[in-house]
Parts: C-alpha cells; structure tokens; sequence
C-alpha cells in the first residue's frame, strides 16, 4: 500500500526573488553539503501552517553567474532538508510573439544547451540513468496552472524553455535558431536544475515570468539587465501573489507522485553493487539514499 507523504515545499527563487515574505518562524540555516557550497543559507519557515525552504538561486546580492551557481549543492541541499516539491522561479526571455514581458509560462519541457556544469549527482563509481522525457512533474504544474488560474494572472501552461549557457545574452542568429526548434522561452538557469531535481527524486515545475523579448524582435530593444529587472519589479506581486495561492494546494499529504518522480531511481542505476565506489555512496546519501543504503561497503 503507497505511504501518504507530508510535502515540504522548495522554493528557488531566481533573479529578483531574494526572500519570501509572509513566513512564520522564519530562519536563515547553513546547510552543509559534500557536493560544495550552495548558493547560500537556506531560508526555513512556514506558510499558513505548511512547511517551505527557499534558496536563492544566486545568492543574496546576486552573486553568482548562471555558470557558477553549484546546481549540484543546491539541490543535495534542498534534499536534505526534507525538500519534496521544487517550485523554481526565473526570469526568462520571450521566443514568441504571443508571450510578451509580464506573461508566466509553466513550461513543461527543456532543451539543455549548457555546457560548462556539472549536471549530474552519478558517475565515477556510481552509474545511474534517469529519464528525462516529462521534466516537469504534472501534479505541480496542475497546481500551479490552477494558482495561476485563481490569481487571475496572464500564462500560458506548457512550453519549451531552451536554456543556454550565458552569461551573455543571445546573438541575433541564436535567437532565430532556437525560435525554429519552437522553443517558447529561453533563460539560462533551469538546466541542469531540473536534471538535478529528477535524479534526486525530487517533484520539480518551473514558473518562468517573462521580461523582454530577447533580441529577435524587429519592433522592441535587445534585452538588457536593466529592462529584466524593471519588468520583474512590476511582477513582483503576481510571484508573491502565485505562491501564497499555491501552497495550500500543495499543502494537504499526497500519495506518492503519479509520475513517479519520487522513485526513480528505482530502475535508475546500472552499477553492480559490487563495483559501486564507498566513497562516492557516501556523498550520495541524501541525493540517493533510498536506493544505496544497502550497498555500503
Ligand atoms: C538578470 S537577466 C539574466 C539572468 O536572469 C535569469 O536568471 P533566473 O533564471 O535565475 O531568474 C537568467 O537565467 C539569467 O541567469
Ligand atoms: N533574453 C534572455 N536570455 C536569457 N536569459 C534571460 N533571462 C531573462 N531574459 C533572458
């Protein structure tokens, strides 16, 4: 018989979201991690009753570049702390006509074009090989479209991000190429994120507010930080106004995930027990515990 799970909700919040506000018993806590440091303390606390962790993708004060956030530390991190659910926040570029800045896209697919990350919790010891073909859990996207819905905000559920390396913004050319794959919007964060999420077993949905139209669009400027930061302030409201309205529609205990995204590890590694590397199981502990914890050495 499936086990009910209580959720503990994950929040990381991207550009211009440094802080959640409303949150009783509110507390900044170090959380150690053996895949490096996370972008900063985590943020613990309770909304309306229902426990929640945030993380600041780039840190207070914005100091990481896309590249250099430790997407790996994050997520070891979120897993520690009980985190079920991951809901990521960002900024993102426009590819269509039909998302002008101040539209929210619940996108529901990625194309990864980083390349300078490390994106993955397994290897060197411990093979694993997740799927990855619905990234984004459809519970939490169900919730959010039905939050979305509630707060009467303008968006578009399902999408395709492409998210590219950075931290330059796209050349003309990039920008027409990705809008011929179909890509709906493009930011520079959500890989190897969601990736990440999936391997640790982790329900994962992104909210993506759209601020500028990259650069591809004849009759508006090329974006600039300056443009996305003025946009993201004018929505600041709807994010704070999205989460509140979410939350309790996440809040009541859930069976184990439909999707199967709080499992799959299950069939995931392909490491003979007895060739398993001690050393790495152990940094796995959190990420992939589950599944290891009769294979220590
Ligand atoms: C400040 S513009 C570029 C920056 O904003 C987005 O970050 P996030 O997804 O964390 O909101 C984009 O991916 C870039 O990192
Ligand atoms: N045009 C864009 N390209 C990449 N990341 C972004 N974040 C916000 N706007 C963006």
């Amino acid at each position: 018989m499936a086990q009910a799970v209580q959720p503990v909700i994950g929040i990381i919040g991207g550009s211009g979201l440094y802080d959640i506000d409303g949150l009783s018993g509110k507390r900044w806590e170090k959380v150690e991690s053996p895949f490096g440091e996370p972008s900063d303390a985590l943020l613990f606390g309770d909304l309306d009753g229902q426990p929640l962790v945030f993380l600041p993708r780039h840190g207070r004060g914005h100091r990481l570049s896309p590249t250099h956030v430790n997407y790996r530390a994050n997520i070891d991190a979120l897993k520690r702390a009980g985190v079920t659910d991951i809901l990521s926040v960002s900024a993102v570029g426009s590819l269509k006509e039909n998302l002008p800045p101040g539209k929210f896209v619940l996108v529901d697919q990625f194309i990864d074009r980083t390349f300078a990350r490390e994106k993955t919790f397994f290897g060197a010891g411990v093979v694993g090989h997740v799927s990855m073909a619905h990234p984004v859990c459809g519970r939490l996207l169900d919730r959010l479209a039905e939050a979305a819905g509630q707060q009467k905000i303008d968006h578009q559920r399902g999408g395709t991000y492409l998210a590219m390396e950075g931290p330059q913004f796209s050349t003309k050319a990039e920008s027409k190429l990705y809008r011929s794959w179909g890509c709906d919007v493009i930011g520079m964060t959500n890989m190897p994120e969601a990736k990440l999420a999936r391997e640790a077993e982790i329900c994962y949905a992104s909210i993506s507010m759209v601020t500028d139209y990259d650069c591809w669009h004849p009759d508006h400027d090329h974006v600039t930080v300056e443009q996305v930061v003025q946009v993201l302030m004018n929505n600041a409201e709807k994010a704070r106004g999205l989460i509140k309205a979410l939350v309790p529609l996440l809040a009541e205990r859930h069976m184990p995930c439909e999707q199967g995204c709080d499992r799959v590890l299950d069939t995931a590694l392909i490491t003979h027990p007895e060739a398993r590397d001690a050393a790495h199981i152990e940094r796995l502990d959190a990420v992939a515990g589950r599944v290891l914890k009769d294979s220590k050495a």
